[in-house]
């Protein structure tokens, strides 16, 4: 589906995009970088928004620098940035980018009335956006990257403003987007819990560079750690923290597992065994907390990133001292914000 090869992009003082060779194939495949990592500039080169500065990069087998006017006829765009005129309706809005897609009158609006339907807009779909929530106003993006009923669409942070609830609508509407209608999906991202629930596929770019590109099944692969997370009680106003006590003064060594995605704090045990299992579970009960999950587990791709971030890193510069994220164990942070370098050159 996407192809690219060297493809590095230069702005005066920064370099956004540096030799990046990646591929991509037919499903959802998610684009993660920290802010900053070149993500949407990636987007609009291989749009043909934005020329590269070397390299090269085929879209659907088009060649991006030469056809970017047939490539947006077949690929779909859900910007990051608020960009819908507040005075229009998403109807009207939606009819629009369909008629500039090339869909002749009625067919445009049959489309526009089926896509706002299966994004989950209906009455409000009359009313001015001005008016809209940002879950809302995130609908009608992605409604206007599908409406032409592309072969691929790339959704640039589709969860960027959104509460747990929207996300997790959102996630399952992308994840939709391939199942029921076969179109590909690139989807960008900071957050990587999210994105491992989602895609089937994910890359790691850090500093304009890749990283990783593999399976969402090879990131995660199978560990000996436990997860658990437990609710909050007014004896225990912080849960977490009360188990924590507990199981070291039981001589269980545990680590903060960091916030989860879409869930609360959780602990994350080592090497756990059946009888750490049993141990939590009577904990929680002799505390009178509830358990809200407890998964033997699945690697995070957050980890991952972290590991490989890190080796990067001390690859590059083998005689400084470690980075943060290879000092200590690595969390299970779901965001990668912050954490990659910046691409300055
Ligand atoms: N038009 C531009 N002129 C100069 N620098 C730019 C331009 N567009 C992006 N950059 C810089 O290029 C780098 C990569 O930006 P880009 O927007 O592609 O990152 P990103 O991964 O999408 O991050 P974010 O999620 O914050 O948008 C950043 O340092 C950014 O400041």
């Amino acid at each position: 589906m996407i192809a690219t090869e060297s493809l590095s992009k230069r702005y005066p003082k920064v370099t956004a995009l540096d030799r990046l060779t990646m591929d991509v194939g037919p499903g959802v495949t998610g684009l993660v970088g920290s802010n900053g990592a070149g993500k949407s500039t990636l987007i609009k080169i291989l749009l043909g928004l934005a020329p590269a500065s070397e390299g090269r990069a085929e879209v659907l087998g088009l060649d991006v620098s030469t056809h970017g006017g047939a490539i947006r006829e077949r690929v779909g765009y859900m910007p990051e940035h608020d960009c819908l005129p507040p005075d229009v309706s998403a109807t009207e809005f939606v009819v629009h980018m369909a008629r500039m897609s090339g869909l002749p009158p009625t067919a445009a609006r049959e489309r526009t009335a089926d896509t706002l339907r299966h994004v989950g807009l209906y009455e409000e779909r009359y009313r001015p956006m001005g008016g809209y929530s940002t879950g809302m106003k995130q609908r009608v993006k992605l409604a206007q990257a599908l409406v032409h009923d592309p072969d691929l669409v790339f959704l640039d942070e589709p969860t960027n403003g959104l509460d747990p609830v929207g996300r997790d609508d959102m996630l399952e509407l992308i994840r939709r987007i391939h199942a029921d209608f076969g179109i590909s999906v690139l989807v960008t991202s900071h957050l990587l819990g999210e994105l491992e629930r989602t895609c089937d596929h994910v890359v790691v770019i850090d500093g304009g560079s890749l990283l990783r590109s593999s399976s969402t099944r090879d990131f995660t692969g199978a560990t000996t750690t436990l997860a658990v997370e437990v609710t909050d009680t007014e004896a225990h106003p912080d849960g977490t923290a009360a188990l924590l006590a507990a199981l070291q003064a039981r001589g269980v060594a545990a680590g903060s597992g960091g916030v989860l995605p879409g869930a609360g704090h959780s602990l994350l045990l080592e090497e756990a065994d059946e009888e750490t299992r049993d141990l939590v579970r009577d904990l929680v009960v002799d505390l009178g907390l509830g358990l809200v999950r407890m998964e033997q587990g699945r690697r995070h791709i957050a980890d991952v990133f972290h590991t490989d971030a890190a080796g990067q890193r001390a690859q590059h510069d083998p005689s400084g001292p470690p980075p943060p994220a290879a000092a200590s164990a690595p969390p299970a942070a779901e965001s990668v914000r912050g954490t990659a370098g910046g691409g300055r050159s």
